[in-house]
């Protein structure tokens, strides 16, 4: 018989409680709310997600470390109740980690986790994962393959009876807008239409919490938009607290409520995608959110002035070394204006932009500048370049790369 393709999702599928099951207090309330969503809500071709209820989870100094190897340190965070929290940054900064935590398939070595104000994993207690009203979904959807979609959503429902585990799974089909695919496997199926199975299959339980990891990264790129805003509709409809691991910070600010930048096993900020794209605690987290040119900068006379002249406001004392990052969008070149004198030594149509590098005077290597494709005239070499100042951010230079 074949196997799942990941060994761990076997267990996940089964974690996922029926509503039906209480007995550990953490249950998801959720017929009596079940026909709240307005019906303007639902879609055409599906019915509205059942309803959960929304739980806070809580890490509360959550450290974890295999051998001498310390992979997360330190983390304090809540996802709230009904939030889409996404766990953001480059690989091996301990998003999947801290999921896993989450989930129970990981015991951290210290701090705890805190459901709904009760302990779920700390030193006076260890809920495990069939018991936590947690709903995981996997990077590659980890469906059986020898199980028909309707099979495949059923499996979640262990705690509930035959009957009513068949009627719940095609209640969940129907919600993703796949009732009509029960019968058919998964390899019938195409990767937009295998994830909302799994979807189904994750949201059917009930989960007050359901958490994904990379859950849209085995799709096409046109496929993931559509994908994104159906799991979208579906997470808002449900009122689950979700936790989204992934490292793009499209992605991020398309899907979260909040932000976790993590780096190195370490919370580097938290927030909403604005506040992290137009405050970023770091060169770092600028740098996650935009392209950027980075350049020195020194203090005068309560400005930053850099080889493109004065670019921000600083109340630092003067000769402070700056870190300068000016995002690409904010490198205006021009024919004539205030500037500093530039040359385009490259140059790139990129259908609605143009993207240029340029070498500035006065600077060792040269920037880059995406302008609206045609406002600099083809063939034009010399230029005047200045610096709109809604996209510079600025940084002591000691503190800049936290
Ligand atoms: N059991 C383990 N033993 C040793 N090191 C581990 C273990 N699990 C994870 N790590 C290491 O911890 C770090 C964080 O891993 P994790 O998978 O949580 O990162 P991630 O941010 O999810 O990365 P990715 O985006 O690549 O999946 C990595 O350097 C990884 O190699």
């Amino acid at each position: 018989m074949p196997s799942p393709r990941r060994r761990v999702s076997q267990s996940a599928e089964g974690w996922a409680r029926a509503p039906a099951d209480q007995s550990d207090g953490l249950s998801n309330v959720h017929d009596r709310t079940r026909d709240a969503v307005a019906p303007s809500q639902k879609s055409a071709s599906r019915t509205s997600a059942g309803v959960s209820f929304a739980a806070r989870l809580a890490f509360e100094n959550v450290s974890h470390a295999v051998g001498d190897t310390q992979i997360l340190n330190d983390i304090n965070l809540a996802a709230e109740p009904g939030e889409i929290l996404c766990l953001l940054g480059p690989s091996g900064s301990g998003k999947t980690t801290l999921l896993r935590i989450a989930a129970g398939i990981e015991r951290q070595t210290a701090g705890r986790l805190v459901l709904n104000g009760r302990e779920i994993a700390g030193e006076t207690a260890f809920v495990p994962p069939e018991k936590r009203g947690i709903g995981l979904m996997f990077q590659d959807f980890a469906l059986f393959p020898h199980m028909t979609i309707a099979e495949n959503v059923r499996f979640g429902l262990t705690a509930m009876a035959g009957d009513a585990a068949r009627k719940e799974a095609m209640a969940a089909l129907e919600r993703v807008g796949l009732s009509g695919s029960a019968g058919l496997y998964p390899h019938t199926l195409s990767g937009g239409e295998q994830q909302r199975v799994a979807l189904a299959r994750a949201m059917s339980p009930r989960p007050s919490v359901l958490l994904m990891d990379e859950p849209f990264s085995g799709l096409d790129s046109r496929l993931k938009d559509v994908v994104r805003t159906d799991t979208l509709q579906i997470l808002r409809e449900s009122r689950a607290t979700a936790i989204i691991v992934t490292h793009d910070a499209e992605e991020a600010m398309r899907m979260g409520d909040r932000i976790a930048l993590l780096r190195d096993g370490r919370l580097v900020q938290l927030g909403t995608a604005a506040e992290l794209y137009s405050r970023p605690a770091s060169l770092f987290a600028a740098g996650f959110f935009s392209e950027l040119n980075v350049i020195d900068g020194e203090v005068r006379g309560g400005r930053v002035v850099t080889a493109l002249g004065p670019v921000a406001d600083t109340a630092l004392p003067d000769g402070t070394a700056m870190t300068v990052a000016l995002r690409l969008t904010g490198l205006r070149l021009q024919e004539r204006d205030d500037g500093v004198f530039g040359r385009i030594v490259a140059r790139r149509f990129l259908g609605s932009v143009d993207l240029m590098t340029v070498a500035i005077e006065g600077l060792d290597y040269p920037l880059r500048s995406r302008m609206r494709a045609g406002i600099v005239e083809q063939g034009r070499r010399d230029v005047v370049v200045s610096v709109d100042p809604q996209d510079v951010i600025v940084f002591e230079k000691s503190a800049d790369d936290r």
